[in-house]
């Protein structure tokens, strides 16, 4: 527990004794309000057997608040970045809200190197952001971190400036060695994400020539990554757990370059280790050396996180929250909207919401999230033919097609992106003006990811999440967020026709294996379980709703998998 001196400290106070624990003097200046450390749980289990795929599966997790505890020390936080009022003394308890994400400190007052200063003003940075403040001092001194910011707050540059430091302070590798070693390994869940991260690290490396960052993901050939990695400098390496075990296993003088691994990161730490991926992340500790640095950041870290992520952190890790304790995990800048109605209204009112807000946003640019592969095809093939500018991205496409999109989504205006979860966390789209939801995501915190996309850096947003009335029960997860219900917009009887006749249009090929994902997805999810006899009627409102006359037959196996066999009204074959 947190010592009773501490509980009773005032926020800033507490700051304050942290700061100087750390030997940083403190300005009376912006002080971040305080929150709190970890406590132990456990992960549930999630399928699976490649990264992205395990992207798209139901999230089965155990929720809780965030308890205090004795060995990890409080440090920093600020939800909507609480300031001392009238640059009030450090204790003086008075604060007035900002809705800033920047903190007052700049990146030159802090002890990084002079060519990673130089990196980082030419990428545009000039103040740190809130989480970057409250970590980087904390990294700097070599202790292990649990970092909890809200998305869009720039917790990969936090994590990665003072990586990049721990490269520059290490001796020069031995110029008899064919390899540099691995220095700095960094583990994100999706290819996008650990091309975005490789991405940054080497724009702060710009003025470091001897220092190289690398990415090795899955859906590329190996070989390739083989080469490359032994030609470059690769010192930072980012990968996507799959294929870095591929590389531990298979890549010549892989494993005994990790040897010398000194900072390990796992980005979306409450992703990597849930069931899904944590038997990876343990594999792969088991490679990495004992004595090193791990940081760990994520905008959302449930209570069974804290209770798991002793199986990377060193006992005395701290862990820095910059979202206060009792306010909400997402930007108050984003209005958030939930809509219910019937199945199938949903493609139709899709097409309202889009087409009002493109005429409401010139420079638009849209992300829907769906709940499956399979229906994010179906979704951007009946969009498409309602004369959207759409694009598509989900696992099953090949990763080049992947990257091209992302690229393109990244550097676009005035387009939609139908997607799967792959895109949920981390992607950093810069100004997209709207996420919208279709169905129920896995989790609360994954409908805090997918939002995240939007509201980046201070920027402004919307969401929308559209719910059947059955899948309301998902509200009551998300009732401490601000999501208003919205009344659902009048569908003309001209739109209506359309959409029906082009949905009539869409290949069947694209209309039965969405309807199969869809009814997996339904019955693998922890929270419908209870809904499991009424899938009958489910299977019909699917099937209407993609524009099919009847519920297309499903395996038996298939069926025992998702433990249907015995439900009513559901056709086996
Ligand atoms: N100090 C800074 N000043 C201004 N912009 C910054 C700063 N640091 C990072 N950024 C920018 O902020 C954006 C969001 O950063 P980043 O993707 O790291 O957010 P994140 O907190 O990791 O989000 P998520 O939780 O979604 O993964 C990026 O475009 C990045 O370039």
């Amino acid at each position: 527990m947190q010592s009773a001196a501490a509980e009773t400290m005032n926020p800033a106070a507490v700051q304050s004794a942290a700061a100087e624990k750390h030997g940083r003097s403190r300005k009376k200046k912006k002080m971040n309000n305080v929150n709190t450390s970890s406590s132990p749980s456990s992960g549930k289990k999630r399928k699976g057997d490649d990264d992205d795929l395990r992207m798209e599966k139901p999230n089965k997790k155990s929720k809780g608040k965030v308890q205090l505890s004795n060995d990890n020390e409080v440090i920093a936080a600020a939800g909507e970045n609480l300031t001392v009022a009238g640059g009030g003394d450090v204790g003086s308890g008075k604060v007035a809200v900002t809705a800033s994400f920047l903190s007052d400190s700049r990146f030159d007052e802090c002890s990084v190197s002079p060519l990673s200063l130089k990196g980082v003003k030419d990428a545009g940075y000039e103040k740190m952001t809130i989480v970057q403040e409250a970590t980087l001092p904390v990294i700097l001194e070599g202790k292990d971190v649990l970092a909890k910011a809200k998305t869009g707050t720039g917790k990969t540059v936090a994590f990665l400036l003072p990586s990049i430091e721990v490269v520059v302070k290490s001796p020069p590798s031995d110029p008899g060695q064919s390899q540099t070693p691995i220095l700095v390994l960094v583990v994100c869940p999706t290819r996008e994400l650990a091309r975005q991260a490789a991405a940054e690290a080497t724009k702060l490396l710009k003025y470091h020539p001897t220092i190289g960052a690398q990415v090795v993901i899955g859906g590329t050939k190996i070989v390739s990554e083989q080469k490359r990695i032994q030609k470059n400098p690769c010192q930072i390496l980012v990968a996507t757990p799959g294929r870095l075990k591929d590389h531990i296993a298979k890549t010549a003088g892989f494993a005994s370059n990790l040897m010398g691994l000194k900072t390990f990161v796992i980005d979306e730490a409450d992703r990597l280790l849930d069931m899904g991926f944590r038997k990876d992340i343990e594999e792969i500790i088991t490679s990495v050396p004992k004595q090193r640095q791990t940081l760990m950041f994520s905008a959302t870290i449930p209570k069974a996180v804290h209770q798991v992520c002793n199986v990377a952190l060193k006992k005395d890790y701290e862990f820095i929250n910059t979202v206060q304790e009792g306010t909400e995990e997402t930007h108050s800048q984003v209005r958030q909207m939930h809509l219910i109605a019937p199945l199938d209204k949903h493609f139709s009112l899709l097409s309202v919401i889009l087409k009002e807000h493109i005429a409401d946003e010139v420079d638009y640019k849209v992300l829907v999230f769906c709940t499956t592969a399979m229906v994010t095809s179906l979704v951007a093939s009946l969009l498409g033919k309602l004369d959207l500018n759409v694009r598509e991205i989900y696992s099953r496409k090949k990763q080049g097609f992947r990257n091209r999109v992302s690229d393109e989504f990244r550097k676009s205006k005035r387009l939609i992106l139908v997607t799967s979860d792959v895109s949920a966390r981390g992607v950093d789209y810069p100004d997209v003006s709207l996420v919208v939801q279709l169905g129920i995501p896995a989790d609360k915190e994954l409908y805090i990811h997918r939002l995240g996309r939007t509201g980046r850096i201070g920027k402004e947003g919307k969401g929308i999440l559209l719910l059947a009335p059955w899948e309301e029960f998902f509200l009551a997860s998300t009732k401490d967020l601000p999501i208003e219900k919205a009344p659902v917009p009048s569908v003309d009887p001209d739109t209506e026709k359309k959409v029906e006749m082009t949905l009539s249009n869409v290949k069947m090929r694209f209309k039965k294996p969405a309807y199969k994902s869809l009814l997996g997805y339904y019955s693998t999810h922890e929270k419908c379980e209870k809904f499991k006899k009424k899938f009958g009627e489910l299977a019909n409102e699917l099937s209407r709703c993609m524009g099919l006359d009847t519920p297309p037959a499903v395996s038996r196996l298939l069926l025992s998998k998702w433990g249907l066999e015995n439900v009513p009204g559901l056709c086996s074959k």
